[in-house]
């Protein structure tokens, strides 16, 4: 496994790792890249006794967890355009996206919440352990969070208008809700609720995947008068 430099086993899991970072275009620091590994050593570590993931290798977890949350970087950061954003991953499960867009948005203050007591404590065990002062783990169930987050992110939670429905609460009235989704979702976009558009529709490549990718952007529509 890695250290907190990467070393060892590690040495493949950074190459890998850079590789896709410049594949997707994203700039992260020596540290954040560090963070992103002792991540995956977080998460292989503690995976069994917190029953976190299914993936379980770590070359599996470079691709279809770290690759796959680090794809919507870019969009995110262009939506945030440099404000500070504070974000809501609903179901965030070991911590994806929530734990990957702390370690590369710091000016992001990002909550995790899921309803299992070990998962929210496992981020709460990541955020003192990467020292990232952005990011805490909530315990709850979203539908019964309150808030008013500038966006809220999910990642293989539930269909879209669970999703939309379940966390209304705890989006602000400008808010934007960010779904990653793999086939383009059509029936799911026709069963949402009235009152939500859905304002954009991305396609992903994520690199080493050989898999559909998309990120869903929805709010509520603006109300006629
Ligand atoms: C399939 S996992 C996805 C985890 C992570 N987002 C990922 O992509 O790996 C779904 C997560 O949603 C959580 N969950 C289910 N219903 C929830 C609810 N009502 N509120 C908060 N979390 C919920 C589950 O405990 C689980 O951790």
């Amino acid at each position: 496994m890695t250290d907190s430099t990467g070393a060892s086993l590690g040495g493949g899991l950074r190459d890998g790792l850079q590789a896709g970072l410049k594949s997707l275009g994203l700039d992260l620091s020596e540290q954040q890249v560090a963070q992103l590994l002792s991540y995956i050593d977080l998460i292989a570590k503690w995976g069994k006794v917190y029953n976190l993931t299914a993936v379980r290798q770590p070359s599996e977890m470079l691709t279809h967890h770290l690759l796959d949350s680090l794809a919507v970087i870019a969009p995110l950061r262009a939506a945030a355009q440099g404000r500070a954003i504070k974000l809501l991953d609903v179901g965030s499960g070991a911590g994806l996206p929530g734990v990957v867009i702390a370690i590369c948005c710091p000016d992001m203050t990002v909550h995790c919440v899921d309803t299992v007591a070990k998962k929210a404590a496992f981020i709460q065990q990541v955020a003192v352990s990467l020292q990232l002062s952005n990011l805490k783990g909530v315990h709850e169930r979203v539908e019964r969070l309150a808030g008013h987050y500038d966006i809220v992110t999910s990642r293989a939670f539930a269909s879209l208008q669970d999703f939309v429905t379940l966390s209304s609460g705890t989006l602000a009235a400008e808010g934007v809700w960010l779904a990653m989704k793999g086939k383009h979702p059509a029936e799911e976009i026709a069963n949402l609720p009235a009152g939500i558009d859905v304002f954009h529709v991305e396609q992903l490549k994520v690199p080493g995947l050989d898999a559909d990718r998309c990120l869903i952007w929805m709010k509520r529509a603006a109300a006629v008068t």
